[in-house]
């Protein structure tokens, strides 16, 4: 079943159309990456998918349920984690969480049980400090817990990698991976690496529209081409090779790098055995020749380009 249906929505801000008649679906259950470049329209798409800004064209479903703009009636099954999150900093995580459990009504009973669930799934059980001193990693993850507070089927977080370190966007992309079973899970972002460890399906946003979508698996089965990285010892090397491999016409692309060429074919074997001519032909060493595996990164710039 799907969790949510985007149909053919369009947004404008003036004379900027950020979103043109934009359609995709995720599926319950799923962990679905929604990638763009900075600006491509991705908050915007949440906003309103959260019915907090007004859509000009199409039609928004939260698990069957048509998002109307300014009503909390499909919010109620969606937790949101923004890109950056606010809290009373100088309430403790607990106190937080208590709060908001309060506000939203859950049952006193329940809520302390709830709390000490959630703060040891994002790893802030033992956190017993004021959030004002949390690090950024630290006040995603309470977001989290808050976002999931009243059990949403869909968690919504906006770029909620971007501005931590390697530690931090990992300890984050574990507890999606961890909540994914119970609730399915959107995330934006930029970082491709990211999208590659845990996101089932994918859609890439690009001029307002999706411009690539799928599984992870399926997609570079279907779009991306396989390249080929050679380093040569001097600049004179990479010119003599650059002349002869330039004449192979089932090379899609050629880039230079410092002290070498990366080369992308459909036909990779092909490739290879060109380039091997071409090293004996010219009497050159390369320092370093690499097959290059197709990556969400490749795609994205080949649909970006
Ligand atoms: N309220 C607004 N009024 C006018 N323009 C807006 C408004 N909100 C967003 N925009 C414009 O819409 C475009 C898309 O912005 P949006 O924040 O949705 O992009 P994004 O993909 O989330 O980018 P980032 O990765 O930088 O957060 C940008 O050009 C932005 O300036």
């Amino acid at each position: 079943m799907d969790i949510l249906q985007i149909d053919g929505i369009s947004k404008q801000f003036g004379t900027n159309k950020v979103i043109d008649r934009l359609s995709f679906s995720v599926k319950e259950g799923s962990i679905f990456g929604f990638i763009g470049q900075n600006g491509a329209g991705k908050t915007t798409t949440m906003k309103m998918i959260l019915g907090l800004l007004k859509i000009d064209q199409g039609e928004i479903k939260v698990c069957g349920e048509k998002v109307t703009y300014g009503q909390n009636k499909t919010n109620q099954m969606i937790g949101y984690l923004p890109d950056v999150p606010e809290f009373y900093n100088y309430m403790k995580p607990k106190e937080y969480l208590k709060l908001c459990g309060e506000i939203t009504g859950i049952p006193r009973t329940e809520l302390d049980n709830k709390i000490s669930e959630l703060l040891n799934l994002v790893g802030l059980i033992g956190a017993n400090k004021k959030i004002g001193g949390f690090s950024r990693g630290m006040k995603q993850r309470l977001g989290i817990a808050q976002a999931l507070l009243n059990e949403p089927k869909l968690l919504i977080c906006d770029e909620p990698t971007s501005a931590l370190d390697p530690i931090g966007r990992k300890e984050i992309l574990d507890i999606l991976e961890r909540v994914k079973g119970k609730t399915t899970v959107i995330f934006s972002t930029h970082i491709l690496s990211d999208v590659e460890r845990i996101c089932d399906e994918i859609a890439v946003l690009h001029d307002g529209k999706v411009a690539l979508t799928g599984t992870i698996a399926q997609l570079k089965a279907r779009h991306s081409q396989e390249g080929l990285q050679i380093e040569f010892l001097t600049l004179n090397d990479r010119e003599h090779f650059l002349n002869c491999i330039s004449t192979f016409e089932k090379i899609n692309q050629i880039k230079e790098t410092k002290m070498g060429l990366t080369l992308f074919s459909e036909e990779i074997h092909l490739l290879q055995a060109k380039v091997f001519e071409c090293i004996m032909a010219e009497h050159i060493l390369p320092t370093k020749i690499e097959v290059l595996e197709p990556s969400i990164e490749h795609l994205f710039m080949e649909v970006v380009k």
